[in-house]
């Protein structure tokens, strides 16, 4: 197999990349915790206990783990790679002439373990030498402002790259808030000495034009194997974007399907994959309240001269799975307990599970009356303390990025 290839959603998965929270829950705070995307602080010493079980889950059932902060502090040894973040985070145009030369030569004084800690934890003026600087836009901010925003999102690494068959999109994040973590997914595909002569496509996202509604979410992209993909456009994906990725895929030989799904917009079911995961070639679990059979749904397949081919599915979704996986009949677990449970369980990321290999998922331990449904049905459940962790709405899921996992 190929260094760098994810042929579906549950095969055995030998490669993530995951995100150890860290500097940035420090700064995530009741007042600025809804902007960034949380619903709640964390606690930092927790939730960083949560995540070694989850990484320990992983590791014990045949994954090698990657570390976001240890992929980013090895670009940096590239002094291209350096610059190129830096001229991608702090120039004149977010800090004006004199701010952004004393922001990039404070971050240049730093080591590269530092650097990956501050530019993805957030870097305040209160930790800038303000002496030094004469700059009006400095002047005007308080000392707890952040000259570098926090992204404590990068713990969900499912959504900001995606790689699909024998590739990755570098995905146009929908919030602003989550848009500089595709900077540093970019330099380390692109210059991480493990990336950077491999060999693999490039689908979507890896340039400076403005995506505009364009955008795409990895917990969207479900690559459900046998040549096709299953995308959802929710708040977070658009058809805009669901287009040209299928373009893509398409032209590179390395998908033959594309199903897409209409979602409603909203942020108990931001992504596919809070309401919609795989758990075994024929089965998955689903959120009945929304993964109705009625949800619109289309199939994007690539015609003569190039054109994309979009056919609106009259049978519904599952159907439309079933003929692309050569299935006679999906099986389907829904999330467990009675209304308000369910409710619940879902909001707690029940149904973003994440399989290990065929019939074999994680999830974390709160959610019990969906596990015993999971267990009903004959799938082994690995569970993990997510009592912190969940408070950013991710599960384990969301919070992996494989880059190596097996067909179906
Ligand atoms: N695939 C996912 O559903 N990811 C969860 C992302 C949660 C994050 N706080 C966000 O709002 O983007």
């Amino acid at each position: 197999m190929k260094d760098f290839y994810v042929g579906s959603e549950v095969g055995q998965l030998r490669k993530v990349i995951l995100h150890r929270p860290d500097l940035c829950l420090n700064r995530l705070t009741p007042s600025n915790c809804e902007s960034l995307l949380f619903d709640d602080v964390l606690r930092i010493e927790l939730a960083g206990k949560e995540h070694d079980a989850f990484q320990k889950v992983l590791r014990d059932n045949g994954t090698e783990v990657f570390l976001l902060h240890d992929l980013l502090e090895e670009t940096l040894a590239s002094t291209e790679a350096k610059n190129w973040i830096l001229d991608h985070q702090v120039n004149k145009n977010r800090f004006g002439n004199d701010l952004a030369k004393d922001v990039r030569s404070h971050l240049s004084s730093m080591d590269n373990d530092n650097l990956a800690r501050y530019l993805i934890g957030g870097l305040s003026v209160s930790e800038l030498d303000s002496s030094l600087s004469k700059s009006m836009t400095l002047d005007m901010m308080s000392p707890s402002d952040f000259l570098i925003d926090p992204i404590p999102n990068h713990l969900f690494t499912r959504d900001t790259s995606c790689w699909i068959y024998g590739g990755v999109s570098m995905n146009p994040m929908a919030k602003a808030a989550r848009k500089r973590e595709t900077v540093h997914l970019r330099a380390i595909y692109n210059h991480h000495p493990m990336f950077k002569n491999s060999d693999f496509f490039t689908y979507f996202g890896d340039d400076d034009q403005n995506y505009d509604l364009s955008t795409i979410e990895g917990g969207d992209v479900l690559v459900i194997g046998r040549g096709t993909v299953l995308i959802g456009m929710s708040e977070r994906t658009t058809p805009q974007g669901v287009e040209q990725l299928s373009r893509a895929l398409f032209m590179t030989g390395q998908a033959k399907k594309v199903i897409a799904l209409e979602l409603p917009k909203a942020r108990s079911c931001m992504h596919l994959d809070t309401v919609f995961t795989h758990m075994d070639i024929d089965c998955f679990t689903y959120y009945p309240d929304i993964m109705k059979g009625d949800i619109a749904c289309w199939e994007l397949t690539m015609g003569d001269n190039e054109e994309l081919v979009t056919t609106r599915v009259k049978d519904g979704f599952i159907k439309a799975i079933e003929r692309s996986l050569g299935v006679s009949e999906l099986r389907l677990i829904p999330t467990g307990g009675d209304i308000y449970e369910a409710e619940r369980e879902q909001w707690n990321d029940a149904n973003n599970v994440l399989a290990v290999r065929p019939g074999v998922v994680v999830t974390y331990e709160r959610n019990i009356h969906t596990i015993k449904n999971m267990q009903a049905a004959g799938i082994e459940v690995l569970t993990i303390p997510g009592e912190d962790l969940g408070r950013g709405r991710g599960g384990a899921r969301c919070m992996s990025c494989p880059i190596q996992r097996d067909d179906i």
